[in-house]
């Protein structure tokens, strides 16, 4: 079926709806936004890629909230903290589900309402996962995770030795994500090669990325077209959803296999799985653990690669961060050349404010979800006297609002500075907290994200030099290219050349100890 077929038949489907349902009471006129077009509103103006930047640009035209459309479908923009504050948290009753997208929900398509990422907030299941998730994740809670994300940190450092020439960085980077993940949800220890959990979670996700696109399916704007054949043209898309179906229960049921089994075997290490697991036997409860588990990964792989790979970029491009960070490690942790140099644990933050703003400020300079996740209205609203309709789906412009450059003068440098105060303390910037969406459904791994990164950039800086190569004239090769992410739904730098040097023979000998080989 051609796309001028499935548009014409939904434009007019839609139409007729419009008119059978149109609001009668409706007085209020929607937030500001670029003129919308009878039956496909503003279908041509949306981005097909770089979605961010083409919502700072309607914010610095129409206001911090953009209203668009499509096909029925009414699209709210926030570009200011304080609009995403105001709806999301101030108003979450109204702010807290998720669209329905009908090629990742439809248990005949997809299927992967099973991650209470993407449940509504009406889905009783989203508050018993979300609670449990929280009661395992929160700031207290992650400390008993901080062994694995050491162990992950030391396995990433014994890695790079071999990265001394040009090497994978993004690739290490991956594994060590991949194996703290695998270590804190199920005790599994991953193969760095070829891992099977490892294949089928990045297979899922991968997956998952592409059908949560609301332009990637015509079924996500044409909700009808599930009722097409797979063998009929048109239907080919139900190929897809039933391989992405097979990957998110494989996802869900292959790596709890495991855990069952060594559960069995008593070599079940601590994690969040095996933890969580009572003794109770009760098939909804043990559901919700699978559930819970597999969305684990979903959530906290991909996105700290995309944060680690930046912070590596923007070390290497500020030579001179990366020299105050080394300094500031040495008068903690001991110079490179010293006997008493070690490998910094999680205790020395409070000492180490300098890699706490190199941490915010990758944060703010690099957003691995620049437009947060979806969130849904279950009712309708007035906001500064705009209709805001039930059912809108919001986006905050997380990467707009943090590279205002009112707010963060030059905002695409890199300057962790900003978050020192002139005592040398970090600075709280809640609107930095964007980078993890907003309100009831903000990112509840952040306290995790946020140690497991942290002892990361610690250990990277106190044992190595980032840099980047020469070439054969001895002049640095240009990496700034980097700077620009690859378009997505979730935010990575491009692959970019780098040189790790150890600081030392002694750092060698001190991260083979920790890695313990
Ligand atoms: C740099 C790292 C991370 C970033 C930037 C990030 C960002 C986000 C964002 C923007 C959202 C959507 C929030 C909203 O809708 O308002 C989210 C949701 C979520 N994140 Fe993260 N995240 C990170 C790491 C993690 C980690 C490590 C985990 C797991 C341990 C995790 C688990 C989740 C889950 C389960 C949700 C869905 C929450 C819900 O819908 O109720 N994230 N994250």
């Amino acid at each position: 079926m051609s796309y001028a077929t499935v548009g014409t038949v939904g434009a007019i489907l839609i139409t007729i709806t419009y008119f059978i349902f149109k609001p009668k009471n409706q007085k209020l006129s929607f937030p500001p936004g670029p003129m919308s077009l009878p039956l496909v509103g503003n279908l041509f103006d949306m981005p097909q890629a770089r979605e961010w930047e083409a919502y700072t640009k309607w914010g610095a035209k129409y206001g911090d909230v953009v209203h668009v459309s499509a096909f029925g479908h009414h699209i709210i923009v926030l570009n200011s903290f304080k609009a995403a504050r105001d709806l999301l948290d101030l108003r979450s009753t109204k702010y807290s589900s998720r669209p329905y997208v009908p090629m990742l929900h439809d248990p005949e398509l997809m299927d992967a309402g099973w991650s209470f990422t993407f449940m509504t907030y009406e889905d009783p299941r989203w508050k018993r996962h979300r609670r449990l998730f929280v009661e395992h994740f929160n700031a207290s809670a992650v400390r008993s995770f901080e062994a694995q994300q050491l162990k992950g940190s030391h396995a990433l450092l014994r890695s790079l030795l071999a990265h001394n020439e040009i090497g994978d960085l993004e690739e290490a980077l991956r594994n060590t994500a991949a194996g703290i993940m695998m270590d804190i949800t199920y005790g599994y220890d991953i193969k760095l090669k070829d891992d099977p959990f490892v294949e089928i979670a990045t297979r899922a996700a991968n997956e998952i990325t592409q059908g949560i696109s609301p332009s990637g399916f015509f079924v996500n704007l044409f909700p009808w077209m599930k009722y097409i054949p797979a063998w009929f043209p048109g239907g080919g898309y139900k190929h897809f959803a039933a391989q992405a179906r097979k990957s998110g229960q494989e996802l869900v049921d292959v790596p709890f296999a495991f855990l069952k089994q060594s559960i069995a075997t008593g070599t079940a290490r601590p994690s969040f799985a095996s933890d969580a697991l009572t003794d109770s036997a009760d098939p909804v409860y043990v559901r919700d653990i699978k559930e819970i588990s597999a969305a684990i990964y979903g959530g906290g792989a991909d996105t700290t690669v995309g944060l680690i790979h930046a912070c590596v970029l923007a070390l290497i491009l500020n030579p001179h961060a990366q020299q105050r960070a080394q300094e500031e490690l040495d008068t903690v942790i001991g110079s490179p050349d010293s006997n008493l140099f070690r490998l910094p644990i999680h205790e020395d933050r409070d000492k180490l404010p300098y890699i706490d703003a190199i941490l915010k400020e990758a944060i703010r300079w690099w957003q691995p979800v620049p437009t947060a996740l979806p969130h849904a209205t279950t009712e309708e609203d007035e906001y500064r006297g705009w209709h805001i309709p039930k059912g809108a789906i919001v986006m905050i412009n997380a990467w707009g609002i943090l590279h205002d450059e009112i707010a963060y003068p030059q905002p695409y440098q890199f300057r962790p500075e900003r978050f020192l105060n002139g005592d040398g303390k970090v600075i709280d910037d809640p609107a930095v907290g964007l980078s993890f969406g907003s309100g009831r459904r903000i990112c509840p791994g952040r306290p995790f994200a946020e140690t497991a990164l942290w002892i990361q950039i610690a250990s990277l800086l106190a044992a190595f030099h980032l840099e980047s190569p020469k070439d054969e004239d001895g002049n640095s090769v240009d990496i700034t290219y980097a700077k620009n992410p690859k378009s997505g739904y979730l935010l990575h730098p491009p692959r970019f050349p780098c040189l790790i040097r150890p600081r030392s023979r002694l750092v060698v000998a001190k991260i083979l100890e920790a890695a313990g080989s």
